[in-house]
């Protein structure tokens, strides 16, 4: 059935949350046993020749004195490092062999065949989704090893004892291989059954060089999380999420801690990504997500650890209170402290080498480690632990070091009357440091309702009763009155550019652009407009990576879209018009045309005349983070010419620093704007009209369109990137994060996108496509009802676990609204990308009938004229 028909078809049963993920087998979770139990519910059927057995004793001997085998990929680290290739892998006891086809008898030549007394370590690596990698000690007399075609190490056989191995270890490489299994399972299968048949692992010989592994848990009878590395420690009690979070679906705790650190940059800071997922974007600009430029995927050691990760989370955190302490009387928040001592006195030897494999449990009394990974780790919904899966990287609000603060600006400069409790919805990155109040309030219950009132009811399920508009508590601040413009005289071409470079240092002292709010836009103030070049610390960072091309190369590509000259006399600066991450918007009005000799560079320049209102982007090189990404900006609005985009006119880089990029003026600012500048902001009343809802989302739903149409994932859809001109058309802006699609590259896996409006399956960092724009388009609906995306007001790193983990988000008050829209909705946020619409499908919807006209838009955007 198609979506459309599907859409039509659904009654008010399907409107049903989709609910939270089914809970991981086998988890009873009465005590730290996410962990420990897990190998002992495996079933290890998949070994070919091993049958059943109920006891985990039987299953691991038959494990040691039998064959397991199956297929793979695998991956060394030597030259051909990049390919993942398809083997037959067969463990006995004696070797692990990896062939190209299943062998069918004994004599048949392996491409690659490991002794098992070689091997020193096999952990569960981010490299790829269920991937672990097997490192061994390689002779270095013997040659390769690395390749398909040799066979590393020279038959040791079984003979060797752990303790004359690890003496002798200086005459050997370490060599790391790696392996990828279908499924969670199998991998699980995989490692026990390794970890049980190599001696330098198993309690047979007495492991050497090892790492202290932490068992990570919760054990309700002490009301703690157990082997939690310390920063996570830290998150967990900044985060609200509970025991019960935990109890519920640990993998996706673990997931979204995970996510955390790389967002924040842990590690090495950059992204990460990896084989078939991870490649260029758009346009060599896009390259940030390119294997190339992906640590976790060139350097296979790049699991997180527990330094880098907690200096970041200092960083992310630096004007946190201490968090209030958890009230057992709150069921829904168990006592958060975190022990990290071993519960259950394992002994700190680990047999798993890798630093910091948060899912390795501790062996037993030289057993072999019961788990790998916390058993939620399955769920129906597919999430898994730590798969950092084939990319890893999503664009990360990177500063050069995590450890540096900076001030970021939110697009809507906060005001006077702000509540500083407000959570900043549009943040790139969520985890930047908030006030004290807010770190508490955000996470109160009892604050939040001083501020809004009762609390609504949180846990309806859409349905399709239709009743009055929604009586909302919308949060948004009231609109501030838009500043006077400075007159064009006063503002002229060359006085006013040098003003508009100017930075007010008094306005940027007197407000924390990371505090949470979501307040009313201020109309900036031209003649206080930042200085780029004296913005430093105050630039929000684009979601960073390691940038994939030089600056020569980004130089060069800029060069080729862009006027070499000093545009300055071509426009007369009238006002500030915004203020972004990387740069400061102005409207300007244009006094001259790009000499033609120079090129028009895009066929709207045509119609461009003098005195045309254009707003201007000022963005000094220097200071942006991610140069690549403004070049894939650029480069994507030049070839997007459609209604429902904002229009690209030309650019100019005025010094080799200094880059002004010219777009059509859209006069009504964006949708955040007009949602918080709504008449009915500060009644009940929803922000938006149904009607003036279905008019937004379908104007931009064409859009989206338009660039799925050329396999184009915009990949950051809010109401932030969409604008809105004096006349209502809506248009797309905003395009550094832009992804093409090819035919090679189908799916993407780079976690981009803000948070509150990221579809789950970036949340859970799987490979995605044009879809995750109509999650967030869905989600910008929900901020037109509701003035604000779901789980705004929850901590970032719950909120990830709660897109991870509900499912189709829950309206507020889904009573008042018609069947229309919650039909809409539900096929937009739909977790099953399979059947959430295509933006074509979208476009087909009857939620559009009852769009309204253009002029009908006009009272929000009153607070403008
Ligand atoms: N074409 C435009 N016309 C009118 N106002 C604009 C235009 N483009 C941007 N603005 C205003 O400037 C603000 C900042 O825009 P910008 O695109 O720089 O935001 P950003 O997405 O936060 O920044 P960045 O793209 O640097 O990450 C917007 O919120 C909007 O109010």
């Amino acid at each position: 059935m198609s979506l459309s028909a599907a859409a039509n078809n659904i009654s008010d049963s399907d409107f049903q949350n989709i609910g939270p993920a089914p809970r991981p087998p086998g988890a009873s979770y009465n005590k730290t046993q996410p962990i420990t139990n897990y190998l002992g519910n495996l079933d290890l059927s998949e070994k070919r020749d091993g049958s059943g057995s109920s006891s985990r004793e039987n299953r691991l001997a038959r494990a040691t004195f039998s064959k397991k085998s199956g297929w793979i990929q695998y991956k060394d680290d030597g030259l051909l490092s990049f390919l993942w290739q398809k083997r037959f892998m067969v463990l006995s006891d004696s070797y692990l062999t990896l062939y190209k086809n299943e062998p069918r008898s004994v004599n048949e030549d392996p491409v690659l065949q490991v002794p098992l007394t070689t091997i020193v370590s096999v952990s569960r690596t981010q490299l790829k989704q269920n991937c672990f990698e097997v490192v061994r000690n390689h002779d270095r007399g013997s040659s390769g090893g690395s390749g398909n075609s040799s066979l590393a190490g020279a038959g040791n056989g079984t003979s060797g004892s752990s303790s004359s191995l690890a003496s002798s270890s200086s005459d050997y490489n370490r060599k790391t291989m790696y392996i990828s299994t279908k499924t969670e399972i199998e991998l699980h299968s995989w490692l026990d059954a390794i970890f049980a048949k190599c001696p330098l692992l198993s309690g047979v010989s007495s492991p050497t060089n090892f790492t202290h592994k932490v068992h990570v848990g919760f054990d309700p009878e002490t009301g703690s999380f157990v082997g939690m590395p310390s920063n996570w420690e830290k998150l967990l009690k900044h985060s609200r999420i509970t025991g019960e979070d935990w109890n519920n679906n640990s993998a996706a705790v673990i997931q979204v801690l995970q996510f955390y650190q790389e967002y924040n940059g842990a590690g090495n800071g950059t992204s990460t990504g990896t084989g078939p997922n991870a490649g260029a974007g758009i346009s060599n600009a896009s390259a940030a997500s390119s294997s190339s430029s992906l640590p976790g995927s060139r350097n296979p050691n790049a699991t997180i650890t527990s330094k880098s990760s907690q200096q970041s989370l200092t960083d992310m955190h630096p004007q946190r209170k201490p968090p209030s302490p958890p009230s057992l009387a709150d069921p829904r928040r168990p006592n958060l402290q975190v022990s990290t001592s071993n519960q259950h006195g394992r002994s700190p030897q680990q047999p798993y080498a890798k630093p910091l494999n948060y899912s390795l449990s501790s062996p037993s009394q030289g057993r072999p480690p019961q788990s790998h990974l916390p058993s939620a780790s399955v769920s129906a919904q597919g999430v898994t632990l730590a798969q950092k899966s084939t990319h890893g990287s999503w664009k990360q609000q990177t500063s050069p070091t995590p450890l540096q603060v900076k001030k970021t600006p939110t697009k809507r400069p906060l005001l006077p009357q702000q509540d500083p409790s407000r959570t900043q919805h549009n943040m790139q990155n969520p985890y930047a440091p908030k006030p004290a109040l807010s770190q508490s309030a955000n996470s109160s219950k009892e604050i939040l309702n001083q501020r809004r009132g009762p609390q609504l009811p949180s846990n309806s399920s859409y349905n399709g009763n239709t009743s009055p508009p929604p009586r909302l508590h919308p949060q948004r601040a009231a609109p501030s009155a838009p500043s006077a413009p400075k007159s064009p005289a006063e503002a002229s071409a060359s006085t006013a550019a040098a003003l508009a470079m100017r930075q007010d240092p008094k306005s940027e002292a007197g407000h924390n652009h990371l505090q949470p709010t979501r307040d009313a836009p201020k109309k900036p103030d031209i003649s206080k407009g930042p200085h780029p070049k004296n913005d430093v610390g105050v630039t929000k960072q684009r979601k960073p990576s390691k940038p994939t091309m030089s600056n020569a190369e980004i130089m060069r590509k800029l060069k080729s879209v862009t006027f070499s000259t000093d545009p300055s006399s071509h426009f007369q600066m009238i006002e500030k018009a915004g203020q972004g991450a990387s740069g400061s918007v102005y409207l300007a009005k244009r006094t001259q045309l790009p000499v033609y000799g120079d090129g028009y560079l895009n066929d709207q320049i045509g119609e461009q005349h003098i005195g045309d209102k254009v707003a201007i982007k000022q963005m000094i090189l220097s200071k942006q983070p991610r140069k690549e990404l403004i070049v894939n900006e650029i480069s994507v609005m030049k070839d997007s010419q459609h209604k429902n985009i904002v229009n690209f006119l030309e650019a100019y880089l005025k010094t080799e620093d200094d880059l002004w990029v010219v777009m059509e003026y859209m006069e009504g600012g964006s949708l955040t704007d007009l949602i918080e500048n709504s008449p009915t902001n500060g009644s009940n009343y929803s922000p938006l009209t149904e009607p003036q809802i279905a008019y937004i989302v379908r104007e931009t739903c064409q859009g989206l369109k338009f660039l799925h149409d050329k396999h184009i994932i915009h990949r950051d859809i809010k109401s932030d990137n969409v604008l809105l001109d004096i006349r209502s058309r809506v248009k797309i802006t905003d395009f550094g994060f832009c992804a093409k699609l090819t035919d090679k590259r189908s799916k993407r896996a780079t976690m981009v996108g803000t948070p509150y409006w990221m579809a789950p399956e970036v949340v859970k960092q799987r490979e995605y496509d044009e879809k995750v724009d109509v999650w967030s388009l869905g989600i910008m609906a929900i901020e037109m009802l509701e003035g604000e995306p779901p789980y705004l007001n929850e901590d970032p790193l719950k909120a990830l676990y709660l897109i991870a983990t509900n499912g189709t988000p829950k309206l507020k008050q889904p009573e008042g609204l018609s069947l229309k829209i919650k039909r809409f909705l539900s096929v937009c946020l739909c977790v099953d990308v399979k059947y959430r619409a295509s933006t074509e499908e979208l476009l087909h919807h009857s939620f559009f009938d009852i769009s309204c006209d253009p002029s009908d838009l006009s009272p929000l955007l009153d607070w403008k004229r």
